[in-house]
């Protein structure tokens, strides 16, 4: 796994940390920026010329209470001034507005692109890495938190963004408040700072709750899934699991409403006590301006200027330290969004790629080739040594769990040997290019996806860049026997498939399998592989299905995995494996004459027949 970006200890976020943090911003106004240049630049504008509104529309309006004030001691004197002021206020009020909504509407049209940009960037980051990383739990528990992040991190950058405005809009209130009494901002340092350090450490409680509760998380989604879901119904029925699972829910969820609502209950009542300080010290500092405009001090518009900037400065500064925490927060969850994209697949790509054979000629080669899946002891397979000839058709047999479908997706390069190598042609199959192994590379796993779309882009799936041949759609139909399928469905080929959609027809296990041959048939691939192909059809269409196969892979290597005989029989070779290792191999009719394991599965088969 990725090392650790910055090592969070979930139970304790201390301040520091929380500034550390602080440095995940600007990859975050990078990925802000890539999203859109222009709305980035302009919100950030905007959000300037919005910073000097407070501190404009105060000051004229000091400036008009003076007049007013004026104009009561000489009755008669020259209005035109105070309507004029009276006018640009109401101008600057209009324009205050006009540029909140603007900053809104940006923020949010921001937020929209940010998010696609970021789950568009995370689905491609986690094409990249390896099938094992995908099996690993902590792996998932951070995928799961990336992807949190894509819709909630456009909050955090109008936070940011909004930050840097109340700012800028302070230094002005404040320049304006030190030129009357310096000491009246170190009353509303006073009244804000203990409220900012409790909004702080609820935060980091918060953060360290939410984070040690993701595989919980985890588990609590899949359980509403298994409860509610299309795919999960039929068993949820037959075996009567419904009490059963919302029973695992309820215990979950109350779990996680007890850990919740205490830490909330907290922070309510330690919010409020804080808050009423914030109070006493605007009301302290009123106070004072409001004795010296008694004594003379100080005019009736500087007072409600004063007093004005006060309660501003007040709740920005509030409004600041409360986003401090949340920023720093958002900022320590931008840190599993980045960590996301520090994981390197660990399958290693050649620099230089050798040029893939064609047509093969050695085959390849399995030397003493051992696997051990992540974190397991046992090896899944091991001392593999036998080789796949060009042009052969292999078929790999054993028990449950003997390795086959391990041993294929080594071939596929899905996993790496953890000892010993594979060759093709001679040579590593580290040595060529993935991609042009998996283009050479036919393979159609026993847990295919029922891709809940078109029959055409079932098929096509098989090689996505033919999509649009329908020709070709049509051949590969035709070589699986899901032609007659076709002919079958009310919309044919762009009949939707499975039932989560509109008009989507459900399909028949065996429809189904024949649909996903179908896709090995798509590219005219070096090598098929077929895990268990042919598991879900009737015996006529599984002896069809192998005619057509023997025909359409002439020449062709393929392997083929079963636990039927009658199909493993009509391979070249039959490799029999047993705990991860070669037991047997040979042709059908060797190893009926070795009378050994194949042997005797195979007579046990046949008389089941008899
Ligand atoms: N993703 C995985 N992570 C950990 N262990 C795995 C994983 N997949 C398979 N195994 C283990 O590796 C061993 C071989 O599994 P494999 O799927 O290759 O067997 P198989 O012969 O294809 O079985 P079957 O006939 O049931 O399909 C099994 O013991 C299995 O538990």
């Amino acid at each position: 796994m990725a090392k650790t970006r910055n090592v969070v200890n979930p139970q304790n976020i201390s301040f520091r940390q929380r500034l550390a943090a602080l440095k995940n911003l600007p990859e975050l106004f990078r990925l802000v920026w890539l999203s859109s240049p222009w709305k980035t630049s302009v919100s950030f504008l905007l959000r300037v010329v919005r910073s000097a509104m407070p501190v404009a529309l105060l000051y004229v309006g000091k400036l008009i209470v003076d007049q007013v004030v004026l104009l009561n001691r000489h009755p008669g004197g020259n209005q035109h001034d105070l309507w004029q002021l009276v006018a640009v206020e109401f101008g600057l009020a209009v324009l205050t507005d006009g540029l909140n909504r603007m900053i809104n509407l940006l923020d949010s049209l921001l937020g929209d692109l940010f998010s696609n940009y970021t789950s568009m960037r995370i689905m491609r980051h986690a094409a990249t890495l390896d099938l094992d990383q995908f099996e690993d739990s902590v792996f998932y528990d951070k995928l799961e938190r990336a992807r949190q992040q894509t819709v909630g991190r456009s909050v955090l950058l109008s936070q940011v963004m909004s930050q840097v405005q109340d700012f800028i809009s302070m230094g002005f209130l404040i320049t304006g408040l030190a030129a009357f009494n310096p000491w009246l901002i170190l009353l509303l340092l006073v009244a804000i700072i203990p409220a900012f350090l409790g909004e702080s450490y609820f935060n980091s409680q918060n953060y360290a709750l939410t984070r040690s509760q993701t595989p919980e998380r985890r588990e609590l989604d899949y359980v509403r899934y298994l409860g509610a879901s299309d795919e999960t119904a039929k068993e949820v029925k037959i075996f009567g699991l419904a009490d059963f699972i919302i029973n695992r829910f309820e215990t979950l969820s109350n779990r996680f409403y007890a850990d919740n609502s205490k830490l909330a209950v907290k922070r309510s009542a330690w919010g409020t006590f804080f808050s009423v300080l914030g109070s006493m010290g605007y009301y302290a500092a009123y106070g004072v301006i409001i004795y010296q405009t008694i004594e003379g001090k100080t005019t009736v518009g500087s007072l409600t200027f004063l007093a004005g900037s006060f309660r501003q400065l007040s709740s920005l500064m509030e409004g600041m330290l409360n986003r401090f925490t949340s920023v720093s927060q958002g900022a320590i969850y931008l840190n599993d969004f980045l960590e996301f994209f520090e994981i390197k697949p660990r399958i290693t790509v050649a620099a230089a790629p050798l040029p893939f054979p064609n047509p093969i000629k050695q085959g390849f080669t399995f030397e003493d080739v051992g696997f051990r899946y992540h974190n397991q002891t046992a090896w899944a397979n091991r001392h593999l040594n036998f080789t796949l000839a060009p042009g052969e058709k292999l078929a790999l047999v054993g028990e449950n769990g003997a390795g086959k479908t391990t041993l294929v997706k080594l071939m596929a390069r899905l996993y790496d040997p953890t000892e010993g190598r594979i060759l093709l042609d001679g040579v590593d199959l580290k040595l060529y290019a993935i991609e042009d192994l998996r283009l050479n590379l036919g393979v159609i796993f026993q847990d295919y996806i029922r891709y809940q779309m078109t029959l055409s882009q079932n098929i096509a799936v098989g090689n996505i860049s033919q999509i649009n041949n329908q020709a070709l759609i049509e051949r590969a139909a035709s070589q699986s026997l899901a032609d007659a399928l076709a002919e079958k469905l009310p919309q044919h080929y762009n009949q939707w498939l499975g039932r989560r959609f509109n008009d989507g027809v459900e399909l028949s296990g065996g429809e189904w399998q024949k649909v996903a041959l179908a896709r090995a048939y798509m590219k005219d691939a070096q090598v098929l592989i077929l895990d268990e192909p042919t598991a879900a059809l009737d015996a006529r269409a599984e002896y069809e299905v192998f005619q057509r196969f023997a025909e359409l892979t002439e020449g062709k290597s393929a392997v083929l995995i079963s636990h039927r005989f009658s199909t493993a029989r009509l391979a070249n070779r039959i490799l029999v494996l047993d705990k991860g290792t070669v037991l047997e191999i040979g042709t059908h009719a060797e190893l009926l004459l070795k009378n050994g394991r194949y042997a005797e599965l195979f007579r046990l088969q046949a008389q089941g027949y008899q």
